[in-house]
């Protein structure tokens, strides 16, 4: 048997939401449904925000929702619905998913990574889809700065995988210009981040917390490990499979 490959997908709270404020069940079907379909070749890890959108279909705490510690509460009780809408769609298909919940400083620790590292492996070799989200109860950098994109790129680099693939709400990397004029184009291929840097606009969908610049840094990390990146329009359905299969238009980025 050939050696399956290896794909961390990244889903953002936009695609989650399919831009709305309730956590798409469809769309959690969808990616369990291409999950399914690809899982003879390929062998997959999943990053998933969601958790506070999840919450906030169910409950409204006190503050304006907005500080830090109330984010993370809402982080707390949103994971588990979150998860439970994982388990059942997938469950549904013959799929098991599994959590792990990481923080940054995970990262800078030898034995912590190689015990993420080697859970992780044991997971994937039983056929079980680890969903990983950063532990919002003890780091607040990610809230602040939507960075479970770096929180992918470092999994991704740490699980030795093939290929990151980072949905967003976006058709991939649009240049500057054509944002700016309202005519969005997507860069297709990308060599050089310095330059695709340049493209960047300030602003971020209502839900998402990073923007573009968040995926840079996350393409940074990957690049320096020969890991390629793609930026693929999540919201729409087997964008997955369409994008294996160039169906459809995204930012490639190869190191
Ligand atoms: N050059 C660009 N190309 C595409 N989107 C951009 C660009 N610059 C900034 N953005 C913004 O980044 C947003 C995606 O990031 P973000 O809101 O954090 O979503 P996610 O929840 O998927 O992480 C887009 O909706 C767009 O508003
Ligand atoms: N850990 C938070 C993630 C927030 C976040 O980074 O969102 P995104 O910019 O959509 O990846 C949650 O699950 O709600």
């Amino acid at each position: 048997m050939t050696k399956k490959k290896r794909i961390l997908l990244k889903i953002g709270s936009n695609t989650l939401t399919k831009e709305t404020k309730h956590i798409s069940r469809g769309k959690i079907e969808d990616i369990a449904r291409q999950i399914a379909y690809l899982k003879d070749e390929y062998e997959f890890v999943i990053v998933s925000s969601g958790a506070i959108a999840a919450a906030r279909q169910f409950v409204n705490l006190e503050g304006n929702g907005k500080e830090i510690t109330v984010k993370q509460a809402l982080a707390s009780i949103g994971q588990l619905h979150l998860m439970r809408i994982y388990q059942d769609n997938f469950r549904e298909l013959g799929l098991f998913v599994s959590q792990c919940l990481l923080s940054y400083s995970d990262f800078e620790k030898q034995e912590s990574k190689e015990n993420i590292s080697d859970t992780i492996n044991v997971l994937l070799a039983n056929g079980y889809i680890p969903v990983i989200n950063e532990n919002d109860t003890v780091a607040t950098d990610e809230i602040k700065f939507g960075d479970n994109d770096k929180l992918a790129a470092l999994t991704g680099v740490l699980l030795n995988v093939d290929l990151l693939i980072i949905a967003t709400n976006t058709n991939g990397f649009y240049t500057k210009k054509s944002m700016q004029d309202n005519k969005p184009e997507t860069i297709l291929q990308v060599t050089d981040i310095q330059e695709l840097s340049k493209e960047i606009l300030a602003d971020k969908s209502s839900l998402g917390t990073g923007g573009m610049k968040s995926k840079i840094d996350a393409v940074k990390i990957t690049s320096k490990a020969n890991i390629e990146t793609w930026i693929i329009n999540g919201i729409n359905d087997n964008f997955i499979i369409n994008a294996i299969n160039n169906k459809i238009e995204f930012t490639k980025i190869t190191p």
